[in-house]
């Protein structure tokens, strides 16, 4: 067991606080990452809050990890000391259910979280708002050379998150494709959807963003709180990804689908969201989830992201500015992704 600082929740909607934990002894097939950057997430804020229900505290939060790794375990052969290194959302999978034979190692079902989870060994599991964390090595990504660690954080959940569905619904030349909403989630998929060749369009709620969405790499940029908004655009998307955090009018934006378009929904607002069935069935309409990506996919993802030159936007904070970063990010005001220099916890 190592004793290491960390910022934790002691309870529900409680400010965060500097604290220390233990990390488990590095097992052979582990991994000791000492983690210089995490990301905050707003599924971080969700937990939390307790908003997608009751979680466990004290809370370490933090599933967007990048750090350089100080030790191996006996039996790791594809990392060694020095080498750079990510963890996103989840740090363990069984690798013999169905969902892990597929290739869908996300949805292992006994899967463990990087937080806000109980690991194998029967204690909670504390994420990266901390100085280390031990880690199994296939859990652990590597990190490419060329993309700095600090903007490579986002990437372990806000990139893979956005990549794993514009890959699927075939994001690419010829296709007309809109991001909802611009943050930590949207401004990653505004980015990939445009290197992967897409026609990109941001929907966002006003037009404050507009410089910034077109500088990511967006084609467009439309305001949903303008009723034009939806006439113009009606009928004329091919795929929609949504990343939005609260509730929307679904049907509104499936009509702006083309026939068989589809709307796909990254965001996890903690409310229900109501569909009248006619706004789907009219045009053959499509409506899925995505929830981030295996484990391999990450890894292509990381790889892509280095081919194209890809990080996320930050502003670097330090950790006692967490809380505030919080409201912020309730506040949307972020751009675009709070990032915790975690030497200062
Ligand atoms: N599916 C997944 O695997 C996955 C992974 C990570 C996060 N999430 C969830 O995705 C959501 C977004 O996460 P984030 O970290 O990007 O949060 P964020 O707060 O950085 O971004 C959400 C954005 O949506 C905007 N928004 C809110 N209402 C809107 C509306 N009606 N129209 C247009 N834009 C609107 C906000 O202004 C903000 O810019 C959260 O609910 C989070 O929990 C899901
Ligand atoms: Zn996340």
């Amino acid at each position: 067991m190592t004793t290491v600082a960390a910022y934790a929740a002691p309870a529900a909607k409680a400010p965060l606080e500097r604290t220390t934990i233990e990390r488990r002894p590095v097992g052979p097939n582990d991994v000791l990452i000492e983690i210089k950057y995490a990301g905050i997430c707003h599924s971080d804020i969700h937990q939390a809050n307790e908003g997608w229900g009751e979680a466990i505290f004290p809370m370490v939060p933090g599933h967007e990890i990048a750090g350089v790794i100080t030790e191996v375990g006996s039996a790791v052969t594809k990392f060694q000391a020095g080498d750079r290194a990510g963890v996103g959302c989840f740090v363990d999978s069984c690798g013999t259910c169905e969902a892990c034979l597929s290739g869908q190692n996300q949805f292992c079902q006994d899967g463990v979280s990087t937080y806000n989870a109980i690991g194998r060994d029967g204690k909670p599991a504390y994420g990266g708002y901390s100085t280390h964390i031990v880690v199994d090595a296939d859990h652990t990504l590597r990190i490419p050379d060329s993309i700095p660690l600090d903007v490579a954080a986002p990437l372990l959940c806000a990139g893979i998150t956005l990549y794993s569905p514009l890959k699927r619904w075939q994001a690419g030349p010829g296709k007309k494709v809109a991001i909802l909403g611009l943050g930590g989630l949207g401004h990653m998929g505004v980015k990939i959807a445009h290197a992967l060749g897409a026609e990109v369009t941001v929907l966002s709620q006003t037009l404050r963003k507009k410089d910034d969405g077109l500088g990511l790499g967006a084609d467009h940029y439309y305001a949903t709180s303008d009723e034009d908004t939806f006439k113009q655009l009606a009928g004329s998307l091919d795929l929609i990804v949504s990343t939005v955090s609260a509730p929307l009018d679904l049907g509104a934006y499936l009509s702006l689908l083309k026939t068989g378009g589809a709307f796909v929904n990254v965001g996890a607002p903690e409310e229900p969201n109501s569909l009248n069935m006619f706004g789907l069935i009219g045009g053959n309409k499509i409506l899925a989830g995505s929830m981030i990506g295996s484990i391999a996919e990450t890894q292509e993802m990381l790889d892509f992201c280095a081919e194209h030159s890809l990080g996320a936007e930050i502003e670097l904070i330090r950790a006692d500015q967490i809380n505030e970063a919080y409201e912020r990010v309730l506040a949307s005001d972020v751009r675009y992704r709070f990032v915790i220099d975690t030497a200062t916890i």
